[in-house]
């Protein structure tokens, strides 16, 4: 397989907690992926996404973004890749737009190409005539918005998204799925954490579920439907996790 992310023998633990929130994983996922990794509160999403960008080291183990380790290759591997974490990273009395020329400058974009690549996402986006208001006066689903935009003005090659559509409306949903389409269209690897069942089914063609920081299936939409005996993802989710799902005490 042509591996844009091959991830070996990961281990996870926390300083100060008594377990793995990653435990012995090992995935390859091929470029251009629309890749969705489910799981119950607690199962280990975040950490497993934030391993994988970089922002936490793992305990043991390897991980290969484009054939390079974070140890040697951080900034090129970061110049690539995009991410979308779940708390929002925006500054609150700024405005949209002046949001979106930091976290484009903090990537070396600069001048009529980062100003162009704004106009365009806000535009996509439905924001253009709130380009010029705080962003602590927009909506839980317009700061998603901007969020997503802050992570992919680079126009990275892999897109690393936590849960871009939790508690956003279903306007902003739709718009924001749509987006992400676009951008699998164009070749963008895409990992991506979610609730909604319905939107992976729809979105993924491979989704991990992931519970105790283990994956315990893998596979497409129809594979774990298949699996399960049942006729949609949200029956396979259950049929697979049981009532047993617990999030570590
Ligand atoms: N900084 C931390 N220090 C100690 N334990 C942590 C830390 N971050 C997460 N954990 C623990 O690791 C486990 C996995 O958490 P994680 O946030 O990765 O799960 P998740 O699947 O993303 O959950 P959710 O769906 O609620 O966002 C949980 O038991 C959590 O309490």
């Amino acid at each position: 397989m042509n591996a844009i992310i091959d991830i070996q023998g990961i281990y996870k633990k926390y300083k100060e907690s008594e377990f793995f929130s990653v435990e012995d994983v090992n995935l390859q996922i091929k470029k251009g992926a629309f890749f969705g990794l489910l799981g119950p509160n607690g199962a280990g999403k975040t950490t497993l996404i934030s391993l994988l960008c970089g922002l936490i080291k793992p305990t043991t183990g390897k991980i290969l973004i484009e054939g390079k380790n974070y140890e040697s290759f951080e900034k090129q591997i970061k110049q690539n890749i995009g991410v979308v974490p779940q708390e929002y990273a925006l500054y609150p009395t700024l405005s949209a737009y002046e949001n979106l020329l930091y976290f484009g400058s903090m990537y070396g974009l600069k001048g009529k190409e980062l100003k162009k690549s704004i106009d365009y996402y806000l535009d996509y986006l439905g924001l253009k005539e709130h380009a010029h208001r705080s962003i602590q006066s927009f909506s839980g689903g317009m700061k998603r918005r901007v969020n997503l935009i802050a992570g992919i003005l680079h126009n990275p090659s892999i897109l690393f998204l936590d849960e871009p559509t939790v508690g956003v409306d279903l306007q902003s949903r739709l718009i924001l799925v749509d987006l992400l389409k676009e951008l699998h269209k164009k070749g963008t690897t895409i990992i991506y954490t979610s609730h909604h069942l319905h939107e992976v089914q729809e979105l993924c063609e491979t989704i991990a579920i992931i519970d105790k920081g283990k994956i315990f299936a893998l596979g497409s939409s129809e594979e774990l439907m298949e699996k399960t005996q049942t006729t949609n993802l949200e029956a396979a989710f259950l049929a697979l996790t049981g009532v047993n799902l617990k999030e570590h005490e």
